[in-house]
């Protein structure tokens, strides 16, 4: 389902001396199936954004839809469990939202609480074991038993229980080591590839924006600063860095590259900017 921002607004402590406006006139369509990566510098409206998705915010101006739900400033507070059955939010440290007494009741709680029998929601919990990388004997164990890393898979599992159409990702690999982010982001692409799910991942790493996004959207103080496909970190590199975003190494090395042997002025493809792109990696050992 397509997810479109029309004109919105928001205002934190509307109408308070504290009030602060943190989406300014923000037009923006995420297309069905697509994997979408938002990126920004802390307190660019990141997370104020995605919390419309699942209408755990709604709009102060202008409208937000998702599929046929649609979510208008003004209108009188609406039910918005039908959208939460099809909207998943991974929160960063999702693992602080455990708690059930075993693993499989906490991945259970939500489509159980969507009207899933049982029988139905622990037949999912056991088949998204071994894709969020647990064994099946953890079903019977406190979560709070487990590592931290495991905590955090248990509750990833909890949300694609539902089943989502739209998979909200907050920074779902904050704090752990490069090689834990690497398998956290292979699992949700590799989730997305399977199931087509429209994935919108927030995340402060260009890397993984280059790596996994078909749409790349930038915020800056509130506003889209420029949205479009991967070429955009190799085409915008220069004004990332000004907005404070750091560009990969690899397309350093690109400009790197074309400064050194006085490419400026040839035009590149986008093929051939990739495979430059792919040589950074490479010499990174990635
Ligand atoms: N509950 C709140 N009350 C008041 N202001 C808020 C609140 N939450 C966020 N803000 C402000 O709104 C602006 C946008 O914040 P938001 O959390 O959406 O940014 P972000 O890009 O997600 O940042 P980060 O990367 O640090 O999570 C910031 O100026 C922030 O201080």
């Amino acid at each position: 389902m397509d997810i479109v921002f029309s004109e919105v607004e928001y205002r934190y402590m509307q109408g308070t001396p504290f009030e602060k406006v943190a989406l300014k006139d923000l037009s923006i369509t995420i297309p069905s199936g697509s994997f979408t990566a938002v990126i920004g510098h802390t307190g660019s409206g990141k997370s104020t954004f995605i919390q419309h998705i699942n209408g755990l915010l709604r709009p102060s101006a202008g409208s937000v839809k998702v599929g046929s739900f649609e979510m208008k400033a003004g209108k009188k507070k609406q039910d918005v469990r039908e959208l939460r059955k099809e909207v998943g939010l991974v929160f960063q440290y999702p693992e602080h939202q455990l708690f059930e007494e075993t693993v499989e009741k906490d991945i259970c709680f939500g489509p159980i609480n969507f009207g899933l029998p049982k029988e139905k929601a622990s037949r999912r919990a056991k088949e998204l074991l071994p894709l969020v990388g647990l064994e099946e004997e953890v079903l019977a164990s406190s979560p709070f038993q487990l590592s931290g890393g495991q905590m955090r898979r248990v509750a990833i599992a909890g949300v694609l229980a539902i089943e989502p159409s739209v998979l909200v990702l907050d920074e779902p690999a904050a704090s752990l080591d490069p090689e834990g982010r690497q398998q956290m982001m292979s699992l949700f692409y590799e989730y997305h590839q399977r199931n087509k799910t429209t994935t919108v991942l927030v995340t402060h790493h260009m890397e993984d924006a280059a790596k996994y996004a078909d749409q790349i959207i930038v915020f800056h103080e509130g506003r889209v600063e420029m949205v479009g496909g991967r070429e955009l970190i190799f085409e915008h590199a220069q004004r990332l860095n000004e907005i404070g975003l750091d560009v990969p190494k690899s397309v350093r090395f690109l400009h790197n590259f074309q400064e050194r042997f006085h490419l400026h002025e040839v035009p590149m493809s986008f093929e051939m900017k990739e495979t430059a792109h792919f040589l950074g990696n490479v010499l990174k050992g990635e």
